[in-house]
């Protein structure tokens, strides 16, 4: 197993005990995002489950230093905004977790003396497996499907009744004679065959695909356009209730039953069993069906059958006291990796892959695992900590391959005795392996990014789906299909794949004798016509629709509005920014051109440097060469406040100011229409020079620049 990261929890001091509960929290907080929100997790539950166990074992020595937003006090995760929320009538919480035998003779054992029961008196328990999938719970009244919703906190989920009802399995209505309102809860889950199918289709068609069908169900359950859902093959187990107004039997296992009477599809290994060894037995059975069942299961789950029970034993802060789940242990083996190969996503983060010797992981060849990030393969954690006690991983290495629950292999270990004598530490790569852009990381992020966004196969069809949307250049009839129709065009008249192909493809179109767009299906007269006459209204956009257009990293529509205000026109902008040199080490401050460029309000060190990569980047300039052939952007209009005394002047601050912060300086300025900036040259209109002016100062003097002090300036603003 991986090592969670930290000294052992026995040897902790308080105070450091204190600091690793923040640690966890806020980390498991992150995870718990990816997971329950975004659907995607970045590390496999079995990691997940460590850092659970570890800030539970932390909580058990410091019962005091209790966080009230302990990971160990929630459920799930805050219902998304982007659906309507309903408060669940009853709360939906998580289940207690075992993981070995000795576990379940506890937990038995706990139950009976909760409830005063002798060893001898009967005691059942259903047994059954735990579907991967997530939780629903499905609302009728006088018979009617009302509601259907996701678990979110435990108290309030999202509501995607709309979805529920493409469901098949789903029942709309419920025969006579059941409740006047229930709650049926259960899983929502896709099989394995159909979660490969779907991620098959969507890798074909170059979308995002799914880590497993447990992300795939939740994905594809929790989607605006119910449309989508439908045509993602869902499917329901029910196991639990909320809300019952007559609840139709005594115990867990015949309330199930009722479900199935009522239509439901309830899991066929459902087993009533008498002790801890039937238990056991059951549970074993089960894993051993695990690999042949045609859906994903990560335990068993135990619940004392009768209801009255049940009742008498009630709930801790997230958790029943009458159920547990018997997880199974995460499935490992030991094999070599061959090769580091680096993948590169849409958006251009570049991810390390292994490829492994060919080895079976609990049923299942695996021949590739993720490895995230440079700081992975170096042994270092999220937050900076050591992981695998600081062991690196490199090629050539024997290493420990785990799968828990997910379809995504990870590398947990790495065997150090068996590491070959000519074994290197790896480097990671400073170029795009797909188109030869340099890949920067930058600061406080893990992934490596490709620079050359507009020619990297990779990311191009984003690219071009970002600079035609709405709010970049806004060209009406290329949307997300025709941009992919055309990118997969096999024909030279008809191919877009860089920006300056969209402004050709008419010229192209006449110069093909056939006219070949004409004659496809779908693609009348009319429609061509329309779709040139968009392209070509677009051929002046604003400067800041342009620039926003180009998908550099970190400038989104408000810092390319900020940058095409400062330099009013593309060659400026250009100009600026390719000049532009940041620091190099520290006490540096980069040249004039950088200064300007980071003076920019609102533009910080972040953007200026991502900007200074993207025109950096050879390829890159290629593209915009092609490009402005086609399409010239508008100046902009400078912000000329007009009637200020300094609109319109470039103005310089230098020396220590006393009485307002440089930025305060620089907002005033901007405000009134100034250009700030941070070096003197013949352009600059006014310099303001407090104590300690040095070269700036001399220079202005030699310019012949107006130079004034603090107070002066003050007086010269105020009003105004
Ligand atoms: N990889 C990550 O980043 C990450 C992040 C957060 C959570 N997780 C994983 O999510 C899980 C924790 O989530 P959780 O709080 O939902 O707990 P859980 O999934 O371990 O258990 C509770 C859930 O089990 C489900 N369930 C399935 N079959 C059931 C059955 N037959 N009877 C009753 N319940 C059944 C229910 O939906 C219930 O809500 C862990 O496996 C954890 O590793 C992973
Ligand atoms: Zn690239």
């Amino acid at each position: 197993m991986s090592h969670p990261a930290g000294p052992p929890v026995d040897q902790l001091t308080e105070l450091e005990a204190a600091g690793e509960l923040e640690r966890l929290a806020r980390l498991m907080a992150h995870h718990d995002q990816l997971y329950y929100s975004k659907d995607a997790p970045e590390i496999s539950d079995a990691e997940y489950d460590e850092l659970k166990a570890r800030n539970q074992a932390i909580e058990a020595r410091f019962p005091h230093l209790i966080r009230p937003d302990s990971p160990s006090l929630k459920v799930g995760a805050a219902p998304s905004e982007a659906f309507s929320q309903v408060t669940h009538a009853r709360p939906m919480l998580s289940l207690d977790n075992v993981f070995s035998d000795e576990d379940v003779v506890d937990f038995v054992a706990g139950v009976r003396r909760f409830l005063g029961l002798g060893p001898d008196a009967e005691l059942v328990f259903t047994a059954e497996p735990k579907i991967d999938g997530l939780s629903m719970s499905l609302r009728y009244e006088k018979g009617r499907l009302v509601t259907g919703a996701t678990r979110g906190d435990g108290t309030t989920g999202e509501n995607v009744t709309a979805n529920i009802r493409t469901i098949n399995e789903i029942p709309q209505v419920l025969p006579a004679g059941a409740p006047d309102v229930v709650e049926v809860r259960g899983e929502v889950y896709m099989a394995k065959a159909a979660f490969l199918d779907l991620n098959a289709r969507m890798a074909e068609r170059g979308g995002k695909v799914f880590a497993n069908p447990r992300n795939a169900a939740a994905g594809s359950l929790r989607q605006l356009d119910p449309k989508v859902t439908a045509s993602r093959p869902l499917r329901f187990f029910a196991y639990a209730w909320g809300e019952m107004t007559s609840i139709p039997a005594g115990t867990q296992y015949d309330v199930v039953e009722a479900f199935k009477s009522w239509g439901f599809q309830v899991n066929p290994l459902m087993a009533r069993c008498v002790s801890t060894d039937d238990l056991l037995a059951h549970y074993h059975e089960i894993e051993t069906l695990r690999g042949s069942l045609d859906y994903d299961i990560d335990g068993v789950v135990y619940k004392v059958d009768r209801l009255d029970l049940q009742e008498r034993l009630g709930f801790r802060s997230r958790t029943p006291r009458w159920a547990t789940a018997h997880k199974f242990p995460a499935q490992q083996a030991t094999t070599v990796l061959t090769a580091i190969d680096i993948q590169v996503g849409r958006t251009g983060a570049l991810t390390p892959v292994a490829r492994l010797e060919p080895v079976t992981v609990g049923g299942v060849v695996v021949t590739n695992a993720t490895l995230h990030n440079e700081d992975y393969i170096k042994g270092i954690g999220n937050s900076g900590e050591p992981i695998r006690e600081g062991r690196d991983i490199r090629v050539g290495d024997t290493v420990i391959v785990q799968r828990a629950g997910d379809v995504i292999p990870q590398i947990v270990d790495v065997v150090l005795d068996k590491r070959p004598a000519d074994a290197v530490a790896y480097v990671f790569p400073d170029r795009c392996p797909i188109c030869g852009s340099h890949a920067v990381r930058e600061e406080g992020e893990a992934k490596h990014r490709c620079t050359g966004g507009l020619v990297c196969s990779a990311q191009q069809q984003e690219r071009l789906r970002h600079f035609v949307s709405r709010n970049a250049l806004d060209i009406e009839g290329l949307g997300d299909k025709q941009i992919a129709f055309f990118f997969e065009a096999d024909d030279d008249a008809m191919r877009i794949r860089t920006p300056a192909d969209i402004f050709t493809l008419e010229a192209r179109q006449e110069a093909s004798q056939l006219s070949k767009l004409k004659n496809r299906e779908g693609w009348g007269e009319t429609s061509v016509g329309n779709l040139f006459a968009a392209i070509r209204a677009r051929k002046a956009p604003a400067l800041s629709r342009f620039i926003f257009g180009l998908g550099i990293r970190h400038v989104g529509e408000t810092n390319a509005k900020r940058l095409a205000r400062h330099y009013t026109s593309w060659s400026a902008f250009e100009a600026g920014a390719r000049a532009a040199v940041p620091p190099v080490s520290k006490g540096d401050k980069g040249n004039d051109a950088w200064a300007e460029l980071v003076g920019i309000e609102g533009i910080g060190s972040v953007v200026a440097e991502a900007v200074v990569d993207f025109f950096a980047e050879e390829h890159n300039i290629e593209v915009l060469t092609a490009l402005l052939a086609e399409v010239i952007p508008q100046d902009e209009e400078a912000i000329v406040a007009s009637g200020s005394p300094v609109a319109g002047k470039t103005v310089v601050f230098t020396g220590s100011l006393e009485k307002m912060t440089r930025d305060e300086a620089k907002a005033t300025a901007e405000r009134l229409g100034a250009k700030v900036s941070g070096s003197v040259s013949k352009k600059t209109d006014l310099v303001v020079a407090g104590p300690g002016a040095g070269s700036k100062l001399a220079k202005a003097t030699e310019f012949g620049i107006e130079v004034i002090d603090e107070d002066a300036w003050l007086e010269l603003v105020r009003g105004a």
